[in-house]
């Protein structure tokens, strides 16, 4: 049936920004029988630069049926833009601290990028002050309207925000410890990506375990794991090591002062946020680095390979065989990873004082 222009002007006056669908027009003029069979996926800071092209991309994945965007800025033009692909997923927008519970409820899976970058010359650390309070705030809304749902944090620094994540949930009493995850996709995707480079081979076929931590030298490549096995010289593995710790240093130097990694981010938590719905809805044998509650080592949290499920995370395995240099690196990283989560853990306990 063709519209009319009288109808599609009152169509366009009726059309909020937010939430189409709550306009009597918009129901009056759609057939829509609501969201497919699939999860329900919530991002917290979905207008900048990671959370724009993280929309976008999970609302293209099928296993998504329902998109949560929330943000403290710009989600009603981000959730009508985004809203317009033409693929299944129903995409929801919530602006501010008053739409958070609303934006939570029932989620399946919350990803949250929420929180300010780097400039040149900042540590992941130096973020803590601002970012703590916003990690903070947004899982003590998962405690309160999805308790169950799988929470993957990008927001940094990783290193002490999953932690501050742990102890909120704690607080609620919904911590599940299988169900936390800080994202180290990207520390994979770059040193598959450096690792290919240097072999001279497609990345695709590249698997680099990296463990540990993601700041510096807490990110631990683990090059003797390469898959499929690769030998690289001493000046190969220096080389390569250092630029997969740096990788993040590397693209805020040249933002020059615009943010830190963001595309890049997008697509490795977009592979990440796969993995987990694939896990969740059945699929066995999936395997990735994250950064979660751990036994692996004296540390609390530690990034491994974990096997993940219908629950979240099913196996952690052990760090596996380790030479020498990569010994090092692993005595080197305990301090600092030590520090950064007991700074987390402290914050929480601070706070509630
Ligand atoms: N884990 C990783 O590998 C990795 C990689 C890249 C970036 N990061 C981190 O991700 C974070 C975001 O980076 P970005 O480049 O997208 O930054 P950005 O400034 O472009 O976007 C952050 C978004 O968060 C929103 N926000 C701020 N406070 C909020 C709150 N209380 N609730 C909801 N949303 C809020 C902002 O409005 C903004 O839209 C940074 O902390 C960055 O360091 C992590
Ligand atoms: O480096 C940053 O500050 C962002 C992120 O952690 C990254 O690794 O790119």
């Amino acid at each position: 049936m063709e519209i009319g222009n009288a109808r599609l002007a009152r169509i366009a006056a009726h059309m909020l920004p937010v939430r189409a669908e709550e306009s009597s027009i918009w129901r009056e003029c759609t057939r829509a029988k609501g969201a497919s069979a699939g999860f329900k996926v919530a991002l917290l800071g979905a207008c900048g630069g990671i959370g724009q092209p993280l929309s976008l991309l999970l609302k293209l994945n099928p296993l998504v049926s329902t998109l949560h965007l929330y943000d403290v800025v710009n989600t009603p033009g981000v959730t009508a833009d985004i809203s317009h692909t033409d693929t299944t997923a129903v995409v929801r927008g919530f602006l501010a601290q008053p739409q958070l519970n609303a934006a939570l409820d029932g989620a399946d899976l919350v990803i949250i990028p929420a929180g300010i970058p780097r400039k040149p010359g900042m540590t992941r650390d130096d973020l803590f002050k601002i970012n703590a309070g916003i990690v903070k705030t947004l899982v003590e809304g998962v405690a309160k309207s999805c308790p169950n749902a799988v929470v993957a944090i990008i927001s940094n620094p990783v290193n002490s925000t999953v932690p501050i994540a742990a102890e909120v949930l704690k607080k609620a009493g919904v911590y599940n410890p299988r169900k936390l995850f800080g994202v180290t996709t990207l520390d994979v995707v770059r040193a598959n990506t450096f690792v290919a480079e240097v072999v001279g081979v497609d990345p695709k076929g590249v698997n680099v375990p990296v463990y540990g931590g993601h700041a510096g030298v807490t990110i631990l490549p683990i090059l003797s794991q390469v898959s499929p096995p690769f030998s690289f010289t001493a000046e190969e593995v220096d080389y390569l090591t250092n630029r997969i710790q740096n990788g993040g240093t590397e693209v805020v130097e040249a933002k020059a002062g615009s943010g830190s990694a963001t595309l890049s981010m997008a697509y490795a938590a977009a592979k990440f946020a796969e993995s987990l719905l694939r896990a969740l809805k059945g699929e066995s044998g999936i395997i990735e680095c994250a950064y979660v509650a751990s036994e692996v080592t004296e540390l609390p949290f530690f990034a491994t390979k974990v096997r993940l499920g219908r629950n979240g995370i099913d196996e952690i395995f052990p760090l596996g065989p380790l030479n020498e240099y990569e010994r090092q690196g692993l005595a080197k990283l305990k301090a600092e990873l030590k520090e950064s989560i007991e700074k987390g853990v402290q914050f929480v306990h601070t706070a509630a004082k």
